[in-house]
């Protein structure tokens, strides 16, 4: 269970300019549930998935996930959560473009000191879950846009989490691209995950596997 209670965001860039990113907004998750937040670029969606995975704080008001106050946690703390809780896909697949597709994807295992056994099943796991087995050697540079997803997915399904958030996943990819990311968040929920998607590609908004539409404007839930 995700829940944002009476956030606001604030940016400041300097004294006589602050943003306000998000409004006093209020919003709960439930654990499985795949959700969409649109809204208008600006709007604040990519603040909230921000906040949602530690990466950022509030300026005032809580995040709590499975009731733990995530908007508290101090810097070391927020990294252990997310590395634990979310699989995060950002909108320009953050890949290191000389590094393979297997040394992207598990490069976020690398602090937790595993077995290499243990490196080597989760990382095939991810692999054939994402159908990107055949190009695991290859470096990220010399992957189409389709196939970037792909490993982006991979890297933030490596952990298992049980948050997935997605940045505008369809904003780079083609009709064809983007139906075959709708598998993959079919896939994604039938795993029981939970699913926040950032968007304002129409595409997502006649699917009957959403459960819920949350639309925002101008940081103000409407
Ligand atoms: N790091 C930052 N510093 C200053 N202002 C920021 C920062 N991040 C976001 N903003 C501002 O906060 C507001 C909300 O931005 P946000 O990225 O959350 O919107 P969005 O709905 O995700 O937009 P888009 O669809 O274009 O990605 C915007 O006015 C943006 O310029």
């Amino acid at each position: 269970m995700i829940e944002l209670k009476n956030i606001t965001k604030k940016y400041e860039i300097n004294k006589n300019n602050i943003i306000t990113a998000l409004d006093d907004i209020n919003l709960s998750i439930k654990e499985g549930e795949l959700v969409v937040l649109r809204g208008p670029s600006g709007s604040g969606k990519s603040t909230i998935l921000s906040l949602i995975a530690a990466l950022s704080k509030p300026t005032s008001g809580e995040v709590i996930v499975d009731n733990k106050r995530i908007s508290k946690l101090s810097d070391d703390f927020s990294s252990d959560f997310r590395r634990d809780n979310v699989g995060f896909i950002f909108q320009k697949y953050n890949l290191i473009a000389n590094l393979s597709v297997k040394e992207n994807i598990v490069l976020a295992l690398i602090p937790m000191n595993l077995h290499v056994d243990v490196i080597e099943e989760k990382l095939s796991r991810v692999l054939d879950m994402f159908h990107i087995e055949h190009k695991k050697d290859m470096l990220v540079k010399n992957l189409s846009g389709g196939e970037q997803q792909r490993v982006a997915i991979a890297r933030a399904n490596i952990n298992e989490p049980k948050i997935i958030l997605a940045d505008e996943p369809t904003a780079n990819l083609d009709k064809n691209l983007s139906l075959a990311f709708i598998e993959i968040l079919k896939e994604l929920k039938a795993q029981g995950k939970t699913v926040v998607i950032a968007t304002h590609d129409p595409i997502f908004f006649t699917l009957d596997i959403i459960d819920r539409e949350i639309e925002i404007n101008q940081g103000i839930i409407s």
